[in-house]
């Protein structure tokens, strides 16, 4: 149950402004995070992948993968957010799930405002899911880029608000092995995905890879099996982390097309277990698919 000094005010909270915060980075920050989700990890000359870590055939900009979109709101929030009322142990906390819409195609560098408000709320008892929105604006010209909505599953902090009718709260309709070591370098470096003494504390057996990591390599797969490598193709993106995944393991994405939208499903091959399962909305497929 979540510790809480003062009594919890869904009034209170829901006034609650969160700080604007900023954001830079360089194509250095895309290319290190390609490789951290495994671009031209199998052919260091893939024709498809290249194009994220180096200027190809003298291309101006090295391209930007979609998902790079997910690392623009963590600098807001893995500082962790002050909430009135509402309190809960960071060791505890789980990436839940991820939605990303993005706008238009990602530059290799830039500057950015980020815009962070409270999308969702809920009190399941055993825990808290938490669904934070962080809209990124560019400096200078105000062009919104991207949307990112970030579910946090707060094992432990439920039941905070009233038993007979638990809080619940969403403010949009509900349409909608060394891989660790690695990724950390895109920022997020909780100690939870390469400290075996935190990663046990927190309850697993060793370090857990980043959910955020595991939906690079599932994006990336349909962009190179379903966009014919065109990463300027994704409009939205959902993924819900159903379980744990641990670095060293093979992540194979299978996928469906159903309209404009390819659901996909990533499994562990060494336990045969779905740890990922989602969406993509594409702007466009040609007729040759
Ligand atoms: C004030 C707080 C501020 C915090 C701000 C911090 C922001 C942090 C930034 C972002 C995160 C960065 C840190 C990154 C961490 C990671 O990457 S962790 C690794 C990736 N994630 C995982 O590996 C999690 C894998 N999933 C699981 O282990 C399980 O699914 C689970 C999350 C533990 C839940 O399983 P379980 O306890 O068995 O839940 P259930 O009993 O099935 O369901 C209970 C209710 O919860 C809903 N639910 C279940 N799973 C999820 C999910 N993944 N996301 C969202 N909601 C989920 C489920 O629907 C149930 O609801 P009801 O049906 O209404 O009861």
């Amino acid at each position: 149950m979540a510790a809480s000094d003062s009594e919890f005010n869904p009034d209170l909270l829901l006034a609650h402004k969160l700080p604007e915060t900023r954001y830079t980075y360089n194509e250095r920050d895309v290319a290190i995070y390609a490789l951290g989700i495994g671009a031209c990890g199998q052919d260091a000359v893939d024709s498809d992948e290249l194009k994220y870590v180096y200027h190809k055939n003298g291309q101006e900009f090295i391209q930007v993968l979609p998902t790079f979109a997910s690392l623009l709101s963590l600098g807001s929030l893995t500082e962790g957010l002050e909430l009135p009322g509402f309190k809960y142990d960071p060791s505890l906390l789980l990436h839940g799930q991820q939605y990303i819409e993005v706008y238009k195609p990602l530059p290799s560098k830039a500057s950015l405002i980020n815009k962070v408000s409270l999308a969702g709320l809920q009190d399941k008892g055993k825990a808290a899911i938490l669904e934070i929105e962080t809209r990124s604006y560019e400096k200078g010209s105000g062009e919104l880029l991207c949307m990112n909505r970030t579910t946090v599953f707060l094992r432990g902090a439920g039941g905070f608000s009233n038993s007979s009718q638990p809080f619940s709260y969403k403010n949009y309709p509900s349409s909608q092995g060394l891989a660790a070591l690695l990724y950390r370098l895109s920022g997020d470096y909780n100690p939870l995905h390469s400290d075996p003494n935190v990663a046990k504390f927190a309850g697993f057996p060793r370090p857990i890879l980043h959910g955020l990591c595991t939906l690079g390599f599932a994006i990336k797969a349909v962009i190179k099996c379903v966009c014919k490598g065109d990463p300027s193709a994704v409009k939205t993106i959902s993924g819900r982390f159903l379980t744990t995944v641990f670095p060293g393991e093979t992540l194979v994405t299978e996928m469906w097309l159903q309209g404009l939208r390819v659901i996909y499903q990533t499994k562990v091959k060494e336990r045969n277990k779905a740890v990922l399962s989602g969406y993509v909305d594409i702007r466009g497929l040609s007729s040759s698919l």
